[in-house]
């Protein structure tokens, strides 16, 4: 066998077989696949090998960063960093980068059928319809307005915030947007109407909608008391991420109290969940919470045509960091 210029480490089960990879990564490339999530077992001597490595659902932390002895940049398969130590890459001199552009168009597709879809209490509807006993159309819930007297509130309008936007303007919503990292007049540009404090926003929206990373700034944004500074009634979508919401107790009471009216979930802090009353409640179909929590598997994102870009790109961006040196969409501390 000939020897192989590189070798590139790719984590983890998710991705089955590293076939997309090994086609753009070409004949010069090693495959070294690590069929795990789990970074405590990564191997070192595995590890202290490659010359480039691409994570996808795996937590990096300095015990693996300090063993890529002659690593030349770290990818992710998504979009997402959090679990990725840059501080960490950054003190060994690796750079490292991110898969920004694959599934925007999914998630934005994925957080506007949860908005559209709660605001039109389509599942308790459907809860109802189902036990009905007289009647059909009484059975009609209240409030429900209509869609151009219902305001939007996007956190974060970034890549998939500015898409949901797109998506929902043509309803007739009034979107208003929070996001600090925007420059002045891009509301104009995209379309919704600026909000320069979070208070505001929560306050003001029926829907909010989450699009921002989780960050130091942005952890617990909507915990308990998040939560308490919604409007009445508000409805809640998240497919940002779980860290953004606080504790599932939280959560709960709010749904409990009735005044969170309904909520819609594709990520959480843990994945899959564990046990939480919260989720037996969602689980067992309560009366309670029929139709007013909708929790996706963290699927926003996927297609089949964005899980096969999603590749495609990642393993491009490690193949020209080897040929050219350079490192697409790197992301910095
Ligand atoms: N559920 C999924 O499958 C899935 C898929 C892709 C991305 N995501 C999540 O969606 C997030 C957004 O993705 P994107 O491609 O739009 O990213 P993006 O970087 O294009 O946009 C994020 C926006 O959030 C803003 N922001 C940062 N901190 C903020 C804060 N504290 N408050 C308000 N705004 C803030 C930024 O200025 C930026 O404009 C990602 O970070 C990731 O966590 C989830
Ligand atoms: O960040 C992302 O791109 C999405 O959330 C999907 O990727 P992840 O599930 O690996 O975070």
């Amino acid at each position: 066998m000939t020897q192989k210029k590189y070798v590139v480490g790719i984590t983890d089960h998710m991705i089955g077989t590293p076939d997309l990879e090994a086609e753009v990564l070409g004949s010069d490339v090693e495959i070294d696949f690590f069929a795990t999530t789990d970074e405590t077992l990564f191997d070192a001597d595995r590890l202290g090998r490659l010359d480039a490595l691409l994570v996808w659902g795996a937590r990096l932390t300095s015990r693996s960063i300090s063993r890529l002895h002659r690593c030349r940049g770290v990818v992710r398969y998504g979009v997402g960093y959090e679990k990725i130590d840059l501080a960490a890459l950054a003190n060994a001199g690796i750079p490292f980068a991110n898969n920004p552009d694959y599934g925007t168009e999914e998630v934005a597709d994925h957080a506007s059928a949860m908005i559209l879809s709660l605001h039109r209490r389509l599942w308790e509807h459907d809860a109802r319809a189902r036990g009905y006993t007289s009647g059909w159309q009484v059975h009609s819930l209240k409030p429900l307005s209509r869609s151009n007297r219902a305001t939007i509130g996007i956190i974060g309008v970034g890549r998939i915030g500015t898409a949901v936007v797109n998506r929902l303007k043509p309803f007739g919503f009034h979107i208003l947007g929070y996001d600090p990292g925007q420059p002045p007049g891009h509301e104009k540009a995209v379309g919704y109407q600026r909000v320069d404090r979070l208070d505001d926003i929560l306050a003001q929206s029926d829907i909010v909608t989450l699009h921002c990373p989780a960050t130091a700034e942005s952890r617990g944004m909507l915990d308990a008391d998040g939560l308490a500074r919604l409007k009445p009634g508000a409805i809640l979508v998240n497919t940002a991420r779980g860290e953004l919401l606080g504790d599932l107790d939280a959560l709960e009471a709010a749904l409990r109290s009735g005044h969170l009216a309904a909520a819609a979930i594709d990520t959480l802090t843990q994945e899959p969940p564990g046990h939480h009353p919260l989720l037996s409640a969602w689980r067992d179909r309560e009366d309670w919470l029929a139709g007013r929590l909708v929790i996706t598997p963290h699927n926003a994102f996927y297609s089949d045509h964005a899980a096969v870009e999603m590749r495609t790109n990642a393993a491009r961006t490690v193949k020209i960091l080897l040929d050219e040196g350079r490192l697409r969409n790197r992301v910095t501390a």
